[in-house]
C-alpha cells in the first residue's frame, strides 16, 4: 500500500473541512479525488503531501509519515494547483532547482521535451502563458519519474494537444509502476483512466470505488420525442414538454428492446432517441438529492 489514510479530521478554526475520511491507495493504482468545490480534496492532498497536519487522523505514505520528509520526499512528485515558481528564474533554472530538491536523478532536456517546452528553456517563468506555466509544473512533479505523483487539476487550462501529451506522459509513468493520485473537475478524464475514485462532497466521501462501482448504483436513462398525438409509451416515463420524455430504467437493453418493439408495432416515428449508462456527470448531479 502507497497511501493509507484513516479517520483523517482537519479544522480551520470553526470550519470542518475534511470530516472522518478513510481510504488508501495501492502500489500502481490511479486514485481520482473528485467532489464539488469546496469538498476538501485539496486540503486532504496538501496532508497526504506533507504541507499541512491534520486535526485528528493518522495518513502514511510509503509506511512513513508524511512530515518524515527525508524518507517520503524523494520518492514523490507534486503538482500542485497554483504553482510556486519563482519569476525571475527561467524555465531551465526552474526546473534544475526542483529537481535537485528531490535527489532523484534525471535531466533538463528530459522533462522539458515531455510538456514540449524544449523551445522556452531560456524563457523567464514570468513571461510564461498559463497553460506553459502548468506544463512546467507537470514536468517538475514527474523529474526522475517518481514511484507516487500527485496531480492537482493538472489539465486545467491546457490545450487538447497539452492535455493528450500529459496523459501519454502518465501512461508512461504508469507502465513503469508509478502510483498517480489525482484530482480533476474534468469527469471524463477520471472516468477514463482512474482505477478507483473518491467522490468527495462537503469533507467526506460521497461514494468510493471504481467507476462502474460508482455509475452502476444510478439507473441508466432512454430519452425520446415522440410525433404529436402518440398514445402513452408502454413503460413507466416522465414527460419533459413538447413530445420529450424520459425514461429511467434499470435494465436498459431489456426496456430498449421493448420501445423499439412498441415503435415498430404501432408504427410510431422515435425521434432524438437516445440512450445510455449513467456517466460520472449523473452521479455529480446526483449528489445531494
Ligand atoms: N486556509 C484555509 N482557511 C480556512 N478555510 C479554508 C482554508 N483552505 C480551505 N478552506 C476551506 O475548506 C474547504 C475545503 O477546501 P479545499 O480547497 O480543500 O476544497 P477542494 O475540494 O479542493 O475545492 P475545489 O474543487 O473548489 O478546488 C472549503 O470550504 C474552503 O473554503
Amino acid at each position: 500500500m502507497v497511501i493509507d489514510v484513516h479517520n483523517l479530521n482537519l479544522r480551520y478554526g470553526d470550519f470542518h473541512a475534511v470530516r472522518d475520511l478513510s481510504f488508501h491507495v495501492e502500489r500502481g493504482e490511479l486514485y481520482a479525488l473528485l467532489g464539488t468545490n469546496g469538498a476538501g480534496k485539496t486540503s486532504t492532498l496538501e496532508i497526504i503531501e506533507g504541507h499541512r497536519t491534520p486535526t485528528s487522523g493518522t495518513v502514511t505514505v510509503f509506511g512513513a509519515s508524511p512530515r518524515d520528509r527525508r524518507a517520503v520526499r524523494p520518492r514523490m512528485g507534486i503538482m500542485l494547483q497554483e504553482s510556486g515558481f519563482s519569476p525571475d528564474l527561467t524555465v531551465r533554472e526552474s526546473v534544475r532547482l526542483i529537481g535537485a530538491l528531490t535527489a532523484r536523478e534525471d535531466t533538463i532536456d528530459r522533462v522539458l521535451a515531455i510538456v514540449d517546452l524544449t523551445a522556452k528553456a531560456g524563457t523567464l517563468v514570468s513571461q510564461l502563458s498559463g497553460g506553459e506555466k502548468r506544463r512546467l509544473d507537470f514536468a517538475t512533479a514527474v523529474w526522475g519519474a517518481p514511484e507516487l505523483v500527485f496531480l492537482d487539476e493538472p489539465t486545467t487550462g491546457l490545450d487538447i494537444q497539452s492535455r493528450d501529451a500529459l496523459w501519454s506522459a502518465v501512461d508512461r509513468l504508469r507502465e513503469d509502476g508509478s502510483t498517480i493520485v489525482l484530482t480533476t473537475h474534468y469527469l471524463e478524464e477520471a472516468q477514463q483512466r482512474a482505477d478507483r475514485i473518491g467522490l468527495m462532497h462537503k469533507g467526506r466521501f460521497h461514494r468510493e470505488g471504481t467507476v462502474s462501482e460508482l455509475t452502476h448504483t444510478l439507473p441508466s436513462v432512454i430519452r425520446v420525442t415522440l410525433p404529436p398525438g402518440t398514445a402513452a409509451l408502454p413503460l413507466p416515463a416522465a414527460d419533459l414538454g413538447g413530445g420529450r420524455w424520459t425514461i429511467e430504467t434499470t435494465d436498459l437493453p431489456k426496456d430498449l428492446y421493448f420501445l423499439l418493439g412498441w415503435a415498430h408495432d404501432n408504427a410510431i416515428a422515435l425521434r432524438d432517441l437516445e440512450a445510455g449508462q449513467t456517466s460520472l456527470d449523473d452521479v455529480f448531479r446526483a449528489i445531494g438529492r
